[in-house]
């Protein structure tokens, strides 16, 4: 697991350390690391030696960094260009050392350069770019190195123009080939837009782990975590004591809800699915190990259910989902059943002892929540969660998982592939099925956020997917994941 903390942490944890170490230690550890790193990648290109470095320094200690991160290149070497955005205020001791290694300062942005390192503004960014940032930013993309190819952005600890916290990219910003980033990852690392114009993030180890006592601002599940949560049957296994996922999903009018939920959920680790509503026989037709019935209260026993992938907001839809609701085991409600809970006509049903777990994309958590999930998507999901008692898997492009306590999760495998009709009733169906072997329902939706992420890559390796190729694509995803 990866974690990220936010900027208040982060600064209260260099606060105690810094009490503890000679001035300016830490801004050489950073220097050094980013130094490092940006070696590597002029290796790529021909070397240290002779390569045109630019550097884009700001008037705070990101500045600084950078300074002296170009210093140790330009002793090596590499002709290091410094374009001061404040030049009234700039780290002085940083571009005594960067002058004194043979840097210069330069006030335009040159036409050529092998690596552009970004060292505007750091942690201590408030709102967007301002214009002149902005501007310079506008142009990075314009600058050739001595391949001939763009040159190489490296953004110093995060992408300046990204809102730390949240990962919100409220205008123009820094595209990062790689982010280097100081002592722990912070949200923006993770979340959101922001996520997406880090590149390669690496961590830089400063020191900081021992004192960084918060609690982190949002985790990352990694392939070692799905495989250690993953259920597998053991010696002992029948279909029963693996649980049996119930899937209350599809209508006459949404058949196809009904057999990619059923799909997600026989990829999953439950040793049966059941299906209950108005799909039975397509259901049974398509997967004959289904156990099928018309209602759900027909159905027979089941340790979770998945509810509300096409299931519509008719009388009928209302009846499964009171009936799901009135069960005593976990409870995934997607989709419609979102829908059917505005206006709070279910909001005794939802006093219940047994997880809930809601899957809103933005138009349900809108329709459920009032108002847009917002710049900050760990706020928004947090507050459903603790609004209803449910774990909230908030879709999109880094699927954000929340629950009522206000532990955050982000999942780091999403693809746009899954942009696609009925992906979401992949992702129910399997879910649920989690939910029914037993998993703790943050975990569940963790794991199957993080799967189904990995089901789209997979899919869309052989071209344009579509939801039954993602739901195809679970059982690949698996074998290498959790065999
Ligand atoms: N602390 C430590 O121990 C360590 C810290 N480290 C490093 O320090 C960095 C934090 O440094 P920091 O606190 O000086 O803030 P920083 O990110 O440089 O930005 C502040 C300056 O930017 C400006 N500015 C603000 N918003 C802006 C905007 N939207 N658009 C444009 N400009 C904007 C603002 O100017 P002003 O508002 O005053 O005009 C202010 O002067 C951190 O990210 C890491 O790199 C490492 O060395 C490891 C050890
Ligand atoms: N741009 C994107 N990048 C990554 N994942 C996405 C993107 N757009 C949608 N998804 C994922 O695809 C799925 C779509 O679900 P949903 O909106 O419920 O579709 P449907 O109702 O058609 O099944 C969700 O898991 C969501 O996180």
């Amino acid at each position: 697991m990866r974690q990220a903390w936010r900027v208040a942490d982060v600064r209260a944890a260099e606060k105690t350390l810094m009490a503890t170490l000679p001035e300016g230690t830490l801004m050489r550890r950073a220097a050094t690391g980013l130094a490092r790193r940006c070696a590597l990648l002029l290796e790529a290109t021909g070397g240290v030696y002779g390569a045109r470095v630019l550097l884009l320094v700001g008037s705070g200690d990101n500045g600084g960094d950078t300074l002296y991160a170009g210093a140790m290149l330009a002793a090596r070497g590499a002709q290091v260009r410094a374009l001061l955005l404040s030049p009234d205020r700039v780290h002085l001791a940083g571009l005594a050392a960067l002058r004194q290694a043979g840097g210069f300062t330069t006030v335009d942005l040159p036409t050529r350069s092998d690596l552009v390192l970004d060292g505007i503004v750091g942690i201590g960014a408030s709102g967007g770019l301002r214009p002149l940032a902005a501007a310079i930013v506008k142009s990075i993309g314009d600058l050739r190195g001595r391949t001939g190819q763009r040159a190489v952005v490296v953004a110093v600890d995060v992408p300046s123009g990204v809102t730390v916290d949240t990962g919100h990219v409220p205008g123009d910003a820094v595209t990062a080939d790689v982010t280097v980033t100081f002592g722990c990852l912070k949200p923006a690392h993770v979340v959101g837009p922001a996520a997406a114009r880090c590149g390669q993030v690496e961590l830089v180890d400063i020191g900081l782990g021992p004192v960084l006592v918060a609690d982190p601002a949002v985790r990352v599940a990694e392939d070692a975590d799905i495989a250690a949560w993953w259920p597998r049957p053991g010696a002992a296994s029948d279909k029963y004591n693996r649980g049996v996922v119930g899937l209350a999903t599809g209508s006459a009018r949404y058949p196809g809800a009904a057999l990619l939920s059923t799909a997600g959920a026989l990829a999953g680790p439950t040793g049966m699915v059941r299906y209950a509503g108005s799909a039975h026989q397509e259901v049974v037709r398509a997967h004959p190990s289904v156990v099928a019935a018309p209602k759900v209260a027909d159905a027979g026993r089941v340790q979770a259910w998945a509810c509300g992938s096409g299931l519509g907001t008719t009388a009928e839809a209302r009846t499964a989902l009171r009936s799901v609701l009135a069960t005593s085991v976990p409870v995934l409600l997607d989709a419609d059943a979102i829908t059917l809970l505005v206006g709070g006509e279910y909001a005794e049903d939802l006093r219940r002892d047994a997880p809930l777990v809601l899957t809103p994309h933005d138009g349900e958590f809108k329709r459920l929540a009032g108002e847009e999930p917002g710049a900050d998507r760990m706020a928004g999901a947090a507050r459903l969660a603790a609004w209803t008692n449910a774990v909230v898997l908030l879709k999109g492009d880094r699927t954000i998982v929340a629950t009522p306590g206000g532990e955050i999760w982000a999942n780091p495998t999403g693809s746009p592939a899954l942009a696609t009709a009925g992906s979401g009733d992949v992702l129910a169906g399997l879910l649920g099925s989690l939910l029914a072997a037993g998993l703790p329902a943050v975990r569940a939706a963790v794991a199957a956020a993080y799967v189904h992420g990995l089901a789209g890559r997979h899919a869309a390796l052989g071209g344009p997917a579509t939801a039954p190729e993602v739901a195809a694509a679970v059982r690949p995803v698996l074998a290498r994941l959790v065999a």
